[in-house]
């Protein structure tokens, strides 16, 4: 920009900032590399400082056609820019950052108000155009209107046009009498020797100041007349009769821009700036020359102090708030505050007044809960776990409403002893051949169609010795229990579990002798041995029905399937298929792909895609559902298993599946659930001394093998979670760090490498963030699919970690038969070796009246004063014992051989 670019000319310029100000940027740099550009404007001090050029300037500015005398005077000097203190010499990088910004600031506002002022002026000059342009029209005008109505209508200049001169005037008037003094009043004067029609007005400014003795008053007096002339006039003519300039002046003019104020005023007012009112950016930088701004910090603060006379003055009438509090059977002190908006500290002090000592985080219960309720004013209403919680036991369908359901047959028995292949044969699958190690590890749940059409659900149980908590499960949802019994193997330890679980769920049997094919097979035996378990099978004249069978062979198998047909027609099995669904978790896990899956039993009701449920601590909403062969179904009816996915979590296996009305429900059941198991993990067992002093004493000596457990399936991980509890003896003890479903992720490695815990993999692996922890923590992995080989090698390491076992084997006594000093502090026995041998270097025990006394090794051996190795039963000896000189004739020594030996758990 350069400075002709200021020069008149024939179309005014609009104003803006490149006029007179010179844009820069500064680069500030920060640490670690960080950079950042501050756009500096600088306001060209030179030329506004000088009043020669300022004059020019404002000549300039003036309109082109003004004859008026030059509006120049009138024009305030811009104040010259204040001038900045010397750059202190040691100034910090950042410092110097901060002043130029500070600088910067303070030129933009600067120079925002000089373009204010300089608009101002302009705005006058153009009324001043204005107004001398209608006074010239009316004295032309005059004088034909006169000769056309001679007399008639004096009143006729109250036109609009007489209006618009007026509305500029009346204007020009007020601010003139408000805002300028004796330059301007004198321009004026000159400009508009016209008579007033209008007495200045005062503006309603909320400036604080002492009124010029005159001005007020009149201003006052004509302010009605000069408003109510002014607003038409400004609408309707100021464009038409003031051309560019004056629409623009009018324009600036009703926008109502604070008019400026001139330097005596400014003056007059600087010592009470901080008691006038309203503090904005243009006063406070329009103050003295050379006094300091009010800085941004001062005005953040005035701020601050309004808004808090604001809302504190609002806080005190507020009335308080009865609510009505939900207090379920026990609540937190804490939480009964949230819930009344109380504060917890007073409760605490209101419960210390009726006597008890109670923390924020301590439970109180109902009682306590109300007198605390009324006592702040508030209403309780009473909760018990049951209104929270889904009590599905309540809600018993209408008989008219049941229809009959398939049966769900539970297969059970024994490892190996053919319940899968059995499975497989009835369903014409090969599941067997697909399981690690050939054993089933997971509960699976099938449905089958038989020739005649009916439906039946089967699941499969796990036989291996691990699997308790499924094969109960198992026991638990199911119809019928069809126990699978080797004819070759006979009655095994889980066959006897199954029996028992099946008594204990109180469901009917049916047994199913399989491998019958095989030659050594012997079924007759298996009767016989069921009897020892109180299972009396038709072929012995008993209620239990029975089947030989070969899954094998196919052998039986329609039998099978007719005596379970006639057993579930006895059962008279029905269930409401119209109503919200309720289903039993029969396994869940984690898939990638998929996230949280449950094969679920669908006990009554029918589960649809897009219900909301609550699973256990879950809740969630079905996205889809998988049958067993891992096709799409939109609906699953009573005694269908299907996979059910869009839980929000893994549910726990023999968790209950409920369908709810809302996500508000589900989530406000699950919440609660959540809360109960929280505070059933933490919740601590009433303590006493005895209890403390001995759980001391335990963790002093008992080791601990930590771990950390990963598997693919909840059923899985619980039944390793117990088999490796049940790997824990007196001396080491399991202690499973954390256990769960799905790939062993970062979190697992972080928490097995604190403790130093080997993780252990079941059908998983850990993901690629977790496997570069694994380098770095150098974290023990163990992966294994075959739940046996785990808990062998878990025992074995857990052997490793006790220690080999040390063995004492006594090899001789004698008798201390007098006592004398040896050496200068060290003190010998004279011994006679009354069994076996004593041996310089062997381990013994001293015992005084068969009280140990010492245990130590023999130092010394002699005989004669000979030193020798080895003294044998009869003889005597000398002996110098290591680290005691307590020796007394009388005494016993039992020597020993101390061998270490492996140990094996397990
Ligand atoms: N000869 C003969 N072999 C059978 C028969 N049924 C199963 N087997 C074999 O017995 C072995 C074990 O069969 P599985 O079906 O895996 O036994 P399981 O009871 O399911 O075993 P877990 O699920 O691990 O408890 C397999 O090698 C089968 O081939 C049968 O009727 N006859």
């Amino acid at each position: 920009m350069s400075e002709t670019d200021n020069k008149p000319t024939l179309g005014r310029k609009p104003l803006g900032l490149k006029r007179s100000v010179e844009a820069g940027e500064v680069k500030q740099t920060f640490s670690h590399g960080r950079t950042n550009k501050v756009v500096v404007e600088v306001k060209r001090r030179k030329i506004i400082g000088k009043p020669g050029e300022a004059a020019a300037e404002s000549r300039v500015e003036a309109p082109v056609e003004a004859p008026a005398p030059a509006p120049a005077a009138s024009a305030p000097v811009a104040p010259p820019p204040p001038r900045r203190p010397a750059v202190p010499a040691g100034e910090t990088p950042q410092e110097r950052v901060a002043r130029l910004q500070r600088e910067a600031e303070e030129d933009r506002l600067r120079l925002a108000e000089e373009n204010r002022r300089r608009e101002q002026d302009e705005r006058l000059r153009a009324l001043e155009e204005e107004k001398r342009r209608a006074e010239e029209n009316r004295k032309v005008a005059e004088p034909a209107v006169e000769a056309a109505q001679p007399e008639a209508e004096p009143a006729a200049p109250e036109t609009s046009e007489a209006a618009a001169v007026a509305a500029p005037e009346a204007d020009h008037a007020a601010d003139a009498a408000v805002e300028t003094d004796a330059p301007v009043e004198e321009t004026e004067a000159e400009a508009a020797p016209a008579p007033r029609r209008f007495t200045p007005v005062k503006r309603p400014e909320p400036i604080v100041r002492k009124p010029e003795p005159a001005a007020p008053a009149a201003a006052a007096a004509a302010a009605p007349a000069a408003t109510a002339a002014t607003a038409p006039a400004r609408r309707s003519d100021a464009a038409p009769s003031g051309g560019g300039n004056a629409g623009a002046g009018a324009g600036a003019a009703k926008k109502g821009a604070p008019p400026p104020r001139s330097a005596p005023d400014r003056d007059r007012k600087g010592g009470d700036r901080r008691q006038s009112g309203k503090l904005t950016v243009t006063r406070a930088l329009n103050d003295d020359e050379g006094a300091r701004a009010r800085s941004l910090a001062a005005l953040k603060r005035a701020r601050e102090k309004e808004r808090r006379a604001h809302f504190g003055g609002m806080s005190q009438p507020r009335e308080k708030q009865v609510r009505d509090v939900v207090v379920p059977e026990a609540i937190t002190v804490a939480e009964l505050a949230n819930r009344m908006a109380e504060k917890a500290a007073d409760l605490v002090k209101s419960l210390f007044k009726l006597g008890m000592m109670v923390t924020v985080n301590q439970t109180i219960d109902q009682d306590t809960a109300e007198l605390l309720v009324e006592e702040f004013g508030h209403n309780i209403q009473r909760v018990s776990d049951n209104d929270v919680d889904i009590d599905s036991a309540a809600d018993v369908d209408a008989e008219d409403t049941l229809q009959a359901r398939p049966p769900v047959v539970t297969i059970m028995g024994h490892v190996d002893h053919g319940k899968t292949s059995l499975l497989d044969a009835l369903r014409g699958t090969d599941v067997v051949r697909g399981e690690a190690g050939g054993i089933t590890q997971h509960m699976g749940a099938y449905q089958i169609k038989t020739k005649g059409g009916d439906l039946v659900t089967f699941l499969d149980t796990p036989g291996h010795a691990a699997f308790t908590q499924m094969r109960m499960r198992g026991a638990n949802v199911t119809d019928i229990v069809v126990l699978v019994v080797a004819a070759d193997d006979g009655i095994m330890p889980q066959t006897i579990e199954a029996i028992n679980h099946t008594k204990a769920a109180g469901v009917p049997m049916i047994v199913a002798i399989n491998k019958c094919d095989k030659h050594e097979a012997n079924p007759q035996k298996v009767r016989e041995r069921l009897l020892e378990h109180e299972i009396v099978v038709e072929e012995m004249s008993g209620d239990v029905q029975d089947v030989e069978v070969s899954a094998k062979t196919g052998k039986g198998l329609d039998e099978l399937i007719e005596k379970i047909l006639l057993q579930a027609e006895l059962l008279e099995l029905k269930a409401n298929p119209d109503r919200e669904a309720e289903a039993t978790v029969i396994e869940a896990k984690l898939d990638k792909g998929k996230g949280p899956l449950a094969t679920v039993l669908v006990n009554r009701g029918t589960l649809k895609v897009g219900d909301i449920l609550v699973v256990g601590t879950e809740s969630g909403r079905v996205r889809a559902m998988l049958d067993d062969k891992g096709r799409q179904v939109k609906v699953a009816p009573p005694s269908m298993p299907v996979e059910v996915l869009g839980i929000g979590g893994v549910p726990m296996a023999g968790d209950k599946l409920t369908v709810v009305d809302s996500e508000q429900r589900a989530r406000e059941v699950s919440s609660w659930r959540q809360e109960q198991a929280t505070a059933k993990r933490t919740a601590t067992a009433p303590a006493s001394l005895d209890t403390m002093f001995s759980a001391l004493a335990d963790k002093a000596k008992v080791i601990e093998y930590p771990v950390v457990v990963k598997a693919d399936v909840q059923g899985s991980t619980e039944a390793i979670v117990a088999a490796l509890h049940a790997l824990s003896n007196d001396e080491i003890k399991v202690r499973v760090l954390n256990s769960g479903v799905g790939a062993i992720t970062e979190t697992d490695v972080t928490l097995a490498a604190a403790s130093g815990a080997p993780i252990i993999g079941f059908n998983v692996r850990p993901n690629a963030k977790a496997r570069e922890q694994i380098e770095k923590t150098k974290t023990s992995m163990m992966y294994y699919d075959i739940i046996y080989e785990l808990t062998a090698e878990v025992a074995k390491q857990m052997a490793g970690i006790w220690g080999p076992e040390r063995i004492e084997t006594v090899v001789g006594r004698a008798e201390v038969k007098q006592v004398f000093p040896a050496g200068k502090r060290d003190k010998a026995a004279g011994l006679l070796v009354v069994e076996g041998f004593i041996r310089k270097g062997l381990a013994a025990r001293l015992t005084r009246q068969d009280v140990i006394v010492s245990a130590t090794t023999i130092a010394s051996l002699r005989r004669f004063k000979d030193d020798v190795d080895e003294v044998r039963a009869g003889l005597e000896c000398g002996v110098v014992l290591a680290d005691t000189n307590d020796i007394k004739p009388g005494d016993h020594l039992e020597l020993f051989e101390i061998s270490h030996r492996e140990r094996t758990i397990g």
